[in-house]
């Protein structure tokens, strides 16, 4: 086994990618297997969106966290969405490693940070000191090992401790190393798991793509509709400014390179 390297020189471009620009969102993978019914932006949210494009918009940000025993194939998710590349050979992640993705939804600047721990118990302290302020929770377990999915709970317990009132998500993985019958049978212990955990449950496969873009931006969706609905409440009104950070409808956030730590 060989460790993932400590750094990338992967560097962050300033333009927003075409294809992160989101101006709707799909709805849940399945009705049963999700405590968040919405598919769409609420109008609050569009309303003030569309108001903002002509005066100053500030760069909203949001937090993901991906938890999971080791090897279920976190780190494969995130590479699959943010760089469309899959890897067949395992690297262990040491401690935690951190991507910066940048979208446009409804016109506003957002920036995801996806911190992605390792699942091994020696790098449980370190990773879980990124847990802290996390907006969205990824819990993965892996579909070709239903034994992943019994410590899934314990995963969302501890990732949700530290958080702000996260989204959560249930990831399965590898969907493409099960044949139809099987992935019926792990698909319905995961719907029970989700309802269970109070998660959204979304099956995907790394090596494929399959759902991967779609869950990635119905996360986004979710977490922005969130965040701005939670700024207009503490505004008490559409007409203030959207945005974390003020800048004057520039890009200049600071661009971050991935890191690692250990
Ligand atoms: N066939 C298949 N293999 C996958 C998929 N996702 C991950 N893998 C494989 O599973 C192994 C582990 O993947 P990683 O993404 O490194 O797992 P991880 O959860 O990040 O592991 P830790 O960093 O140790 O916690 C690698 O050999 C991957 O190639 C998938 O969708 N399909």
């Amino acid at each position: 086994m060989s460790e993932k390297r400590i750094s990338s020189t992967r560097k962050m471009t300033s333009a927003v990618a075409k294809d992160r620009v989101i101006s709707r969102f799909s709805k849940a993978y399945h009705a049963e297997g999700t405590l968040y019914d919405q598919s769409n932006f609420s109008p609050s949210v569009t309303s003030a969106c569309e108001q903002n494009r002509t005066v100053t918009v500030g760069v909203k940000l949001s937090k993901a966290v991906l938890v999971g025993d080791v090897a279920v194939g976190k780190t494969c998710f995130v590479n699959r969405f943010c760089h469309d590349i899959f890897d067949r050979d395992y690297k262990a992640t040491i401690g935690v490693d951190f991507e910066v993705e940048k979208f446009s939804v409804l016109g506003v600047p957002f920036n995801l940070q996806i911190w992605d721990t390792a699942g091994q118990e020696r790098f449980k302290c370190i990773a879980a000191s990124y847990y802290r302020g996390a907006n969205v929770v990824i819990v993965c377990f892996d579909m070709s090992n239903i034994h992943s999915l019994t410590h899934v709970q314990k995963w969302k317990e501890d990732a949700c401790d530290n958080a702000k009132d996260p989204i959560v998500f249930l990831v399965g993985t590898k969907k493409d190393l099960i044949n139809e019958h099987t992935f019926l049978d792990v698909e319905r212990k995961a719907i029970d798991m989700a309802t269970e955990i109070q998660a959204e449950f979304w099956p995907i496969s790394s090596k494929t793509g399959e759902n991967v873009k779609e869950l990635f931006f119905r996360l986004v969706g979710l977490t922005f509709d969130k965040a701005v609905l939670d700024e207009l409440d503490a505004n008490k009104g559409p007409s203030k400014q959207i945005g974390t950070i003020s800048i004057s409808n520039k890009d200049v956030y600071e661009k971050k390179e991935k890191k690692k730590c250990c």
